[in-house]
């Protein structure tokens, strides 16, 4: 059986922040996730206390992105942030045991201009290893995710090919591919395929539909072969509805029933 998660960045805006742990639970689901707490609630013991009280289990958010507002993704490829790198990292596996969480995804930013390939690469490479050992200390797998090249230009990271080479210079069994479908339809294509020959280096799925990122049945992607090909291969690993409904949140559940699934033990 899969195990959905729902992404409380993307869905269930409807209400407060701290609300939506309750609404989503109420819809069916035991996991959620989000890019980050911070922006809205500073209180980390009441985004746990939010989550205890609905029954839902927090799985999954980022390592700090540097400024996101600024259009910063990540800071991990750029020597001179090094130290701030690392503070950010040791300040949120502190946050993620706080929260009971199990993975974090590290966005490695946009490589600057004055600093050489290889000097970014070898940078990225070393503070990804650090950050696989720190957050295995931990008990919590490390994540890298391929974003597409047309929102994304210039990102380091836009193809699995790339995130398998990435894992292989790592080279360290806490590293794995946050594969988002949404993302890797824009990229590359390929999803059925890519999915059986990785999938024992995919740590945690996304999905939306594209264009439009919103949910399965509302674009160019069969997520009724994706989701039957998922549960051939018995992945247990999580998979986060990580869209933006269309309509609500609740409308935009349809296709879990359609498609003959639920959202998870
Ligand atoms: O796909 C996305 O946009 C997210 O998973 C994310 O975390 C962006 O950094
Ligand atoms: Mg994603």
């Amino acid at each position: 059986m899969l195990k959905f998660a729902a992404n409380l960045t993307f869905m269930f805006t409807e209400v407060p922040f701290l609300e939506r742990f309750a609404m989503a639970r109420e819809a069916g689901f035991r996991y959620v996730e989000f890019h980050n707490p911070y922006p809205f609630c500073e209180d980390i013991g009441a985004v746990r206390a939010a989550a205890d009280a609905a029954g839902v289990r927090i799985v999954h958010f980022n390592l700090p992105g540097g400024d996101w507002d600024a259009g910063e993704r990540g800071i991990a490829v750029l020597p001179d942030r090094q130290d701030e790198f690392r503070r950010g990292l040791a300040q949120t596996i502190t946050t993620a045991q706080r929260l009971g969480c199990l993975q974090l995804n590290c966005p490695l930013g946009y490589p600057d201009a004055k600093t050489s390939p290889a000097v970014q690469h070898q940078t990225l490479v070393g503070n990804l290893r650090h950050a696989a050992q720190a957050t295995q200390d931990a008990g919590i797998l490390l994540l890298v995710e391929p974003l597409n090249p047309i929102t994304h230009p210039g990102y380091p990271l836009v193809n699995t090919s790339q995130a398998l080479a990435l894992l292989d210079a790592v080279a360290h069994a806490n590293l794995m591919i946050q594969h988002d479908f949404y993302q890797m339809q824009r990229s590359e294509g390929e999803l059925t395929e890519t999915l059986r020959r990785h999938q024992d280096r995919i740590g945690f799925i996304q999905l939306a539909d594209n264009p439009g990122r919103h949910e399965p049945g509302s674009g160019e992607i069969n997520y009724r072969h994706l989701f039957a090909e998922l549960q051939r291969l018995a992945f247990d690993k999580l998979v986060s509805l990580e869209y933006s409904p269309r309509t609500s949140t609740l409308d935009s559940l349809g296709w879990v029933e359609e498609y003959g699934l639920t959202l998870g033990p």
